[in-house]
């Protein structure tokens, strides 16, 4: 079985993401950047991480209007990344836009609702009813839009994946039982996130803040 946990490389310095990733390479499938990386080292690190063999996603979260979206994608092309996020609430010809600028081998899914915000969150920011029929309902438009899956909480991708059954499912907000929650609200194991169906876990501080993050990662990976 291929491992499914993506490494979140959520540190700001080059060296020590190398070093970060370098150490738990053998207990990782894949190494995910985000916006605080690349926006602090852009194109030349993420070919960096490359070099360490492991897929790249790379998270850039892509939300505006569909020729600017579109834009993007193409401009990171040459990066070659497995996988690549865009907002859901960007709506369907953005993400339609963004799919059909990917390259072949990359795949585009969309982050539904933010695994730090609970119903409370959503209705303070105009979007009534819950997480969980917000996160379906968004899950349909970009199944509809042509991407290959989404980005949902633990919580939700067990409805999802009954609805759309060859999706590709990436779920963070995963903490281990005696994990720190930090700005996370709907949170599972990664073990259940399985059981529910996720293709990809996404896990950072709960590796990258572990007084040993190689023991962390072996013993996520022995709960899979
Ligand atoms: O798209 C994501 O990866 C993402 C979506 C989401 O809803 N929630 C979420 O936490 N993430 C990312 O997943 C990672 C979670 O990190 P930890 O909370 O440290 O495990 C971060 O890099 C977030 O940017």
């Amino acid at each position: 079985m291929t491992n499914p946990v993506y490494l979140a490389v959520d540190v700001p310095q080059l060296d020590a993401a190398q070093a970060l990733a370098n150490r738990v390479k053998a207990h990782v499938g894949g190494l995910k950047l985000g916006l605080e990386f690349f926006c602090a080292h852009g194109h030349h690190g993420v070919r960096e991480m490359a070099q360490i063999g492991l897929p790249i996603f790379l998270d850039l979260k892509l939300h505006d209007i569909p020729n600017t979206v579109a834009s993007a994608m193409q401009a990171i092309h040459t990066l070659e990344p497995a996988i690549v996020t865009v907002h859901a609430a960007g709506g369907r010809a953005m993400m339609e836009d963004a799919k059909a600028a990917a390259g072949e081998r990359c795949k585009v899914v969309a982050v539904t609702v933010l695994t730090s915000l609970d119903d409370s969150d959503l209705d303070a920011i105009g979007v009534g009813g819950s997480s969980h029929d917000q996160a379906l309902r968004l899950a349909d438009l970009a199944h509809s839009a042509g991407l290959d899956g989404i980005v949902c909480s633990g919580h939700e991708v067990g409805a999802v994946h009954r609805q759309w059954k060859d999706g590709y499912f990436v779920v963070p907000g995963l903490r281990p039982a005696d994990s720190a929650t930090a700005d996370q609200k709907r949170i599972v194991t990664p073990r259940q996130a399985r059981d529910n169906g996720a293709g990809v876990l996404v896990i950072g501080r709960p590796i990258s803040r572990a007084d040993d993050p190689v023991a962390a990662a072996r013993a996520i990976e022995a709960t899979l």
